[in-house]
């Protein structure tokens, strides 16, 4: 697994190395990764030797580190340069030993062939303050490698803030930040220098490809069809039977277990995908070990009671789109929510969860646009059920806290019907007794993959996905060991 870190997390496990800190050789330690990086990215942009990067550097230890990197680069032939954004406070240390290895100051980026970001890092907060940012406007598509994080980041949440850096590169020192995964997008290619600190606790836990492939569920030699786990889907209506196809199609392909589906769109459903065992009413379904509820199926009273029978199953339940809607717009539907002791998956996309917190009075409303992982975590706890909140980056958060994530690495994903895809295959996932977190984070990794599958660099539509889904799934068991 791979651990995301709050600061103040990072903080403690910097002070219990006691002497590596207050010595020094943590920071030693970070410039040489610095200067490590850099020179890589410069390798790959045109070559190491003769090359000129120029450090913005902020009042802090993040500057620190970039103006003792300055050393190690001069001793590659890097011709080294370095803005300094606050001189009254810059590490007085770094910038005498970044003047005894030849560095000199400048006032701008300009001539740089590459710029390291060291303004802030753990201790930044809020938008980049001039002159950082006018210094920072002034790059064009000089590549960048941020120090730790984009400054202009906020370590915790993730925040972008306007204006922030956009990194190419990343480069961090022994544990990842929260930001990492939060804002992925900004922070470009990561590389995590161990540089002696121990590992505490992790806020958020993301699986990688083999830990995924390894959980995936596959028939063993004593399976039927019904041992692996029968999914029903309850989606789409005669007038819009897409969600119903794509979910059940995502489902299919997901896990070699029975795929049931509920609804009026099963003549169109059968027709794209025979093997569905399909039927208009929840009464003649038959038994199923997960329930998938929402994608295109309406909002009307049909819908909520649809929902509260399926609330009562003693089954494992994943409640998606007009699902969601219903269940904002239903207390009592809430109130059985809270109630389930089967694993329950709700899986909102940011509107969808605002409706959902709101209706239901929950802080997590407020706390959306501000800190995403809070938001999850309270909503989750006021409804006694595992949120997925969909995104560029995934979060999966079970009632009691514990946390995962999964950064998508593209917004291919980003298309109408997306999320029945997903749905589907979460739903299958439950089916084969999955717990909801696991499974929907399993789910978004091999949707994230799906997408990339279909995309290879162009547009796609859920159609796309859905079909991508199985050859993704190949391509990820081949991770297994
Ligand atoms: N500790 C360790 O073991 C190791 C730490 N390491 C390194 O130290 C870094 C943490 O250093 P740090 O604590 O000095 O904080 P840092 O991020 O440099 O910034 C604080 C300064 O920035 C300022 N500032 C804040 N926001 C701002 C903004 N938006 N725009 C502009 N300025 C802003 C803020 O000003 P203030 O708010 O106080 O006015 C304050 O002066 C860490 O990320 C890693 O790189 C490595 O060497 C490994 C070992
Ligand atoms: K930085």
């Amino acid at each position: 697994m791979i651990g995301f870190h709050t600061a103040d997390a990072i903080r403690d496990a910097e002070r219990a190395t006691g002497h590596l800190l207050t010595d020094g050789v943590l920071m030693a330690r970070a410039a040489h990764a610095v200067a490590h990086v850099v020179a890589a990215e410069l390798a790959v942009r045109g070559g190491v030797y003769g090359a000129t990067v120029v450090l913005v550097v902020g009042a802090g230890d993040n500057g620190g580190d970039a103006l003792y990197a300055a050393r190690h680069l001069r001793r590659r032939g890097v011709r080294v340069r370095a803005v300094l954004t606050a001189p009254d406070r810059v590490h007085a240390a770094a910038l005498a030993d970044f003047r005894a290895a030849g560095g000199t100051l400048v006032d701008t980026v300009d001539g740089a062939d590459l710029v390291v970001d060291a303004i802030v890092g753990l201790g930044g907060r809020g938008p980049l303050r001039e002159p950082a940012a006018s210094i920072m406007a002034a790059l064009g598509d000089t590549p960048v490698v941020a120090v730790d994080l984009p400054s202009g980041i906020d370590p915790d949440t993730g925040i972008v803030h306007d204006p922030s850096v956009h990194a190419d590169a990343t480069v961090t020192f022994s544990l990842r930040r929260l930001a990492h995964l939060l804002a992925a997008s900004s922070c470009g290619a990561i590389t995590v220098a161990d540089i002696g600190i121990p590992v505490p606790t992790p806020a958020v836990e993301s699986p990688t490809d083999a830990e995924v492939a390894a959980r995936w569920p596959l028939p063993g030699p004593r399976d039927d069809k019904y041992t692996q786990g029968v999914v029903g889907v309850i989606a789409g209506s005669t007038a819009y039977p897409g969600a119903a196809i794509l979910a059940t199609t995502a489902a299919i392909a997901a896990t070699s277990g029975m795929t049931r589906y509920v609804g009026p769109a099963a003549p169109q459903v059968v027709a794209h995908r025979p093997e569905t065992v399909a039927v208009t009413d929840l009464a003649a379904a038959g038994r199923v070990q997960a329930w998938v509820i929402g994608p295109g199926y309406g909002t009307g009273r049909d819908s909520a009671d649809l929902l509260r029978q399926v609330l009562a199953d003693d089954v494992a339940v994943l409640i998606d789109a007009d699902a969601l809607t219903v269940l904002a717009a239903n207390d009592d539907l809430r109130a059985d929510l809270r109630a389930r002791e089967r694993p329950t998956l709700l899986t909102p996309h940011a509107g969808e969860f605002a409706r959902l917190a709101t209706a239901a009075g929950s802080a997590a409303a407020g706390l959306l646009e501000t800190d995403r992982l809070a938001a999850v975590r309270v909503l989750a706890a006021d409804l006694n059920a595992t949120v997925l909140l969909k995104g560029r980056t995934t979060l999966v958060v079970d009632a009691d806290g514990t946390a995962w994530g999964t950064d998508a690495e593209s917004s291919w994903a980003a298309t109408a019907g997306s999320g029945d895809v997903l749905s589907g295959i979460a739903g299958a996932l439950l089916a084969a007794d999955i717990e909801p977190r696991v499974a929907g984070t399993m789910a978004a990794r091999l949707h994230a993959r799906a997408a990339a599958t279909a995309s290879g660099g162009a547009p796609i539509g859920a159609s796309d996905l859905a079909a991508a889904v199985a050859p993704a799934l190949r391509a990820l068991l081949h991770l297994r060991q």
